[in-house]
């Protein structure tokens, strides 16, 4: 089977797609990527007719060649038969004069869920082909840490540790990570930020020595973050089918474009947006919406990506990122596919915290995306706002994306990700309608009781279970959790 994914930073680390997912990240430190991604054919007269699951295994074969077609069909029925409380699985709904596209129906409320119970079947799939056991290790700033430790809970040959920030997720986001049971799981605050718990997982994936014992354990060491292209390629097919939806509800015929105002903190949500662009979605425009750590907001202005500024801490903590690990794919395409730029950048980012684009690259960027940022005032604002109006509660991530929306001009439909539910957020939610909560569990059942909606089960069940992690480690720490990690994957 053909190597079609390279490294960002180097043509020679080619893999397959089942190489790449294993992999993770490329050996160089790049990311993977498909240059000929553009050159998929889709039809999509099949796409509006077909069904969600449908349309998942139509897309990834496309894009993920050396899986069988029974394999990627069971792989997708395994993920999306049961696991959705919505039949639709992402459904488009209109709120106000936008559009939002809820990818929070999952089983841990956030739309990691929809790449993160793929995931897990795509991993099981390409390890029993080359033979071997994993072990995951994942950076989170609250979501991705719980949907992954959820997908992969108790899988056969495979392991997870999951690193996040110490007292930076939302309470409730904590209590998803620390009540998690499962015998290959293991979770960690970390004294940090997101950002040094994404670059200690980089460096680990680049230790020799701690490949050298993974191999003596037969383990991979592999991820679960956007940063591994079996994490991004799912979420391709809800841009697909929010087209699908957009067309069968009379909204837009066939063929004409629409926007995505795209809450983003790592970048890939937008980036798998882009993929489907570059895979024949008419989209006109990519809205990059920010929280107070608009780091995405500045570059996208000006083509200079600057790190070093103050962390902020905010009551969208998904967001807060200040290194924005998918951007990297963008820059490979938008730089006319030219490796040796993305890897003097990338180095530039690494050494001094900043790097600058040139001018063409910048001006092909600014062409498709747009960048812009919401103060956490203004996100509390429009949460009170759209609540009033329109009846609908929105998570503080998706009031930015729904706010940035707003403040453009567009005559074209814009859809917002709606990237997790309310609830996950309940006590800033709940202040941004005006109501005071005494802890997390009062907000979760006032907000419910407010807005007449249910709690999703997933989240009103955690009050009554037991922390069972409760471990605080330091950066440096990290790799021994990995190296102990690695003899108890079974
Ligand atoms: N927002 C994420 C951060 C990690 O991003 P990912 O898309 O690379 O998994 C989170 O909530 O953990």
């Amino acid at each position: 089977m053909e190597n079609i994914y390279e490294s960002t930073r180097d043509p020679k680390q080619n893999a397959t797609s089942k190489q790449a997912i294993l992999n993770g990240i490329a050996p160089d430190g790049g990311l993977y990527v498909w240059p000929a991604i553009d050159t998929v054919d889709l039809d999509l007269n099949a796409i509006v007719e077909q069904s969600y699951i449908e349309n998942a295994q139509y897309i990834l074969e496309k894009i993920l060649p050396d899986y069988t077609k029974e394999e990627l069909e069971a792989c997708v029925h395994n993920a999306y038969d049961k696991s959705f409380a919505s039949n639709k699985i992402t459904p488009v709904k209109k709120v106000g004069d936008l559009y939002v596209l809820e990818l929070f129906h999952g089983p841990t409320s956030a739309f990691k869920d929809v790449a993160l119970t793929l995931l897990p079947q795509l991993m099981s799939t390409a390890l029993k082909s080359a033979g071997k056991k994993a072990l995951i290790l994942t950076a989170t700033s609250g979501d991705t840490g719980k949907a992954a430790m959820s997908g992969f809970k108790d899988v056969d040959h495979i392991g997870i540790r999951v690193f996040y920030p110490h007292e930076k997720v939302s309470q409730i986001q904590y209590r998803q990570m620390a009540t998690q049971e499962g015998n290959n799981v293991g979770v960690y605050a970390i004294e940090g930020n997101f950002d040094d718990a994404q670059s200690q997982v980089k460096q680990l994936f680049l230790d020799q020595e701690l490949h050298q014992k993974a191999e003596e354990h037969d383990v991979l060491l592999t991820s679960a973050n956007s940063i591994n292209v079996g994490r991004l390629v799912p979420q391709i097919v809800y841009y697909f089918d929010a087209y699908k939806q957009l067309v069968q509800d009379g909204v837009i015929h066939l063929g004409e474009p629409v926007s995505f105002s795209v809450p983003t903190g790592n970048f890939g949500d937008v980036l798998a947006g882009y993929y489907a662009y570059l895979m024949g979605l008419p989209v006109e425009r990519f809205y990059v919406a920010s929280n107070s750590n608009k780091v995405l907001t500045d570059f996208l202005n000006t083509g200079v990506y600057d790190k070093n500024r103050e962390f902020i801490q905010t009551i969208s903590p998904s967001m807060d990122i200040l290194v924005s690990s998918n951007l990297e794919r963008l820059l490979f395409y938008m730089s006319g596919q030219d490796h040796q730029k993305v890897a003097s950048w990338m180095k530039d980012l690494q050494e001094k915290g900043r790097y600058e684009v040139d001018a063409q690259t910048l001006q092909k960027i600014q062409a498709l995306f747009s960048g812009d940022f919401v103060s956490d005032e203004q996100t509390k604002e429009t949460i009170k706002d759209v609540y009033e109006k329109e009846g609908i509660v929105l998570d503080p991530h998706t009031a930015i994306g729904y706010r940035v929306a707003s403040m453009t001009n567009s005559s074209t439909p814009i859809v917002t990700l709606a990237t997790a539910s309310p609830y996950k957020f309940s006590v800033d939610v709940l202040d941004a309608l005006s109501k005071e909560a005494s802890d997390e569990w009062d907000a979760l059942k006032k907000l419910s009781a407010h807005c007449q909606d249910p709690i999703p089960v997933n989240l009103a069940q955690l009050e009554s279970m037991d922390i069972l992690h409760s471990g605080v480690i330091s950066v440096e720490e990290m790799k021994e959790v990995v190296e102990k990690g690695l003899g108890e994957v079974r």
